[in-house]
């Protein structure tokens, strides 16, 4: 089985490279990049061959749509001519639907939506799954069993795909800002920023670990590190005050929306 990815950026470079840490054979892959110091880049780093997205799209049983929303038509027009009946799609894109790329290409191919996340760079990463009109089960099973060489992977109906894009999409993006708002908080308060970063790293680390582990709601976590008139509430009051809370929801519905506005071309 022949698996090609079309864009090779940041996130068709996390699949390539998860694909091969799996242990996915190079000369079974392909990929389809325009720039040819990126393909030497690529040819060099891992050993696949770079060809064009016809030659791809000609050569592979499944292809990795990995370019931006923006360029997916464009990109689509292209290989449309090589496709054929019951070979998979797997677009990565956020907010294209299945219908819009199923509109582009040849009746019978099958597609299958995914929002994978940049965390399966360390093979931590979440991608959800949703078939087509013509996926059956083995298609289904082959994007599940791609996205699974990166992390985790959960089957979701299509209508759930902004929402997810919104949550773990983009989850890690926020995660960071988290991370970097506290690192920037510990060097105000007159730490070493290596120690502040060693202090912050950690701390999310164990904090997620322990969310993982036990299983516990995380308002019962954070119930357990409050002392009463102690530092934890003293913090927590602040980030209601400055309705941080609200903050998340609102960011999340602006991810949401964008994603849905994606579909529609802007
Ligand atoms: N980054 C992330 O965390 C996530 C991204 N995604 C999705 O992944 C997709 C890619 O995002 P990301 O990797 O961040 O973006 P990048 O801009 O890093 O990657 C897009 C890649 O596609 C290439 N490309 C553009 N046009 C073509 C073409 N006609 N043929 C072949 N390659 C082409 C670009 O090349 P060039 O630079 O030369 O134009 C670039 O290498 C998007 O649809 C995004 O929604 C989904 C979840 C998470
Ligand atoms: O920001 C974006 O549009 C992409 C999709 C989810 C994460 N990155």
């Amino acid at each position: 089985m022949t698996t090609a990815i079309i864009g090779a950026g940041v996130m068709g470079e996390t699949l390539l490279s998860g694909l091969v840490r799996a242990g996915r054979r190079v000369d079974n892959l392909l990929v389809g990049e325009k720039r040819p110091e990126r393909a030497q880049e690529l040819e060099e780093r891992y050993g696949v061959s770079v060809v064009s997205n016809v030659e791809a799209a000609r050569k592979a049983d499944t292809v990795a749509l990995v370019v931006k929303p923006q360029d997916m038509a464009a990109v689509l027009e292209e290989i449309a001519p090589e496709l054929r009946p019951g070979q998979l799609l797997v677009s990565l894109a956020a907010g294209i639907t299945t219908s819009f790329i199923e509109s582009h290409v040849p009746e019978g191919v099958a597609v299958v939506r995914v929002m994978p996340n940049t965390p399966a760079l360390v093979d931590e990463g979440m991608a959800a799954i949703s078939p087509g009109s013509h996926c059956d089960e083995a298609h289904l099973a082959e994007a599940e069993s791609l996205m699974a060489s990166t992390g985790r992977v959960l089957r979701i109906p299509e209508k759930q795909q902004d929402a997810v894009t919104a949550i773990s999409g983009s989850g890690p993006a926020y995660i960071f800002f988290v991370v970097e708002s506290m690192i920037e908080a510990g060097v105000h308060l007159g730490l070493p920023r290596a120690t502040a970063t060693e202090l912050v790293v950690q701390t999310l680390v164990g904090s997620a670990r322990m969310l993982r582990e036990t299983g516990t709601h995380p308002a019962v976590l954070r119930e357990q590190v409050t002392s009463p008139a102690g530092t934890t509430a003293a913090a927590l009051r602040e980030l209601e005050i400055h309705r941080v809370r609200a903050a998340f929801l609102a960011a999340m519905e602006a991810a949401r929306d964008r994603s849905r506005a994606l579909a529609e071309g802007s």
